[in-house]
């Protein structure tokens, strides 16, 4: 048997939250249920974000009422502040994350905050979901390049990384935002992040831009992480970073890892499905 893998879904999240098309919250339960019977065990598909800034999200709490459950999944929510967070926990949410950026410019422009007031605002999230129990996770964007802010030094993504380490984030997630790293800046970017936090702590989230997401991922394999963000059906696209295609598809990733030989516990005939599903639901 191979090593273990860990694909982290976002696609009802990350994929679908850029869609111009209101979908209806029947078909985003029904594509999550779809990816809890591929065997995906965490999935992330609720952002209580403001409904003016996307509006896509705004069924997430109808999403989350709406799911079947299987057990062992965790079904995870972003929540950028105590509102969102309130909201997450209303809604059942089982994990949260909050989401800061390595560059300035993304971060003014995704959450209308420098990068040291957004993590003023995720201290008190963190902090309420610790005394909870409720796992935190945090994100990194704009971890090579940023479309506004151009090239990202691979210190800034590590000073983040190291704040979201110190508010208790089980794991970080390191955002290429717009697709457009290389595999050698990646591995630059990694090398630096990992002097503040363990590969088994950190996760790649690789768009697919510029069509290097799966030899990106390769790379982080090679520096030791194991989970990686994946949309199925190639989904997404961020309404604050331009140009940014989708996410890197489930089901690339997963037949990429198969081929690799590491094991990555997923039904691919169902996640075919889910894929389709996912494409019909592109407008
Ligand atoms: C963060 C804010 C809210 C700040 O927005 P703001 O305008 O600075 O905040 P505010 O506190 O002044 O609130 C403004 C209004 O929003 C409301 N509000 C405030 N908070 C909430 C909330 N939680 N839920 C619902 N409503 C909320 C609040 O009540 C108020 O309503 P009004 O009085 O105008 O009617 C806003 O900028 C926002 O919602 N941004 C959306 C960011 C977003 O969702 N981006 C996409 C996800 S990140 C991503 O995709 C990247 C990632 C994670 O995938 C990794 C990668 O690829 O890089």
């Amino acid at each position: 048997m191979g090593e273990r893998v860990e694909i982290f879904e976002v696609g009802p999240r990350d994929g679908l939250q850029n869609e111009a098309r209101e979908i209806p919250a029947a078909e985003k339960i029904a594509l999550v249920d779809c990816l809890s019977r591929a065997g995906l065990r965490r999935i992330e598909c609720a952002s209580f974000v403001s409904p003016k800034w996307v509006p896509q999200m705004a069924s997430s709490g109808e999403v989350l009422a709406g799911i079947t459950r299987a057990d062992g999944v965790s079904y995870a929510a972003l929540t950028p502040n105590m509102k969102g967070f309130e909201a997450a926990m209303a809604a059942g949410a089982d994990e949260v994350a909050i989401f800061g950026s390595a560059s300035e410019g993304f971060s003014r422009a995704n959450i209308n905050a420098s990068i040291q007031e957004s993590l003023a605002r995720f201290a008190p999230v963190a902090e309420a979901a610790n005394a909870r129990g409720v796992p935190v996770r945090g994100y990194v964007s704009c971890v090579v390049e940023c479309p506004y802010d151009g090239a990202v030094a691979p210190e800034a993504v590590a000073r983040v990384v190291a704040a979201l380490r110190d508010m208790g984030c089980y794991e970080v997630s390191l955002g290429d935002t717009i697709g457009r790293g290389t595999p050698e800046a990646v591995d630059a970017m990694l090398a630096a992040v990992l002097s503040e936090m363990p590969a088994a702590r950190l996760a790649g989230h690789f768009h697919d831009t510029s069509g290097q997401a799966l030899d990106n991922i390769e790379v982080a394999l090679g520096r030791g992480l194991r989970v990686f963000d994946a949309a199925v059906g190639g989904l997404g696209g961020c309404p604050y970073a331009p140009g940014a295609a989708g996410n890197v598809a489930t089901e690339a990733v997963a037949a990429r890892l198969s081929a690799l030989g590491y094991e990555h516990g997923l039904d691919m005939g169902v996640l075919e499905e889910a894929a389709g599903m996912a494409r019909a639901m592109r407008g």
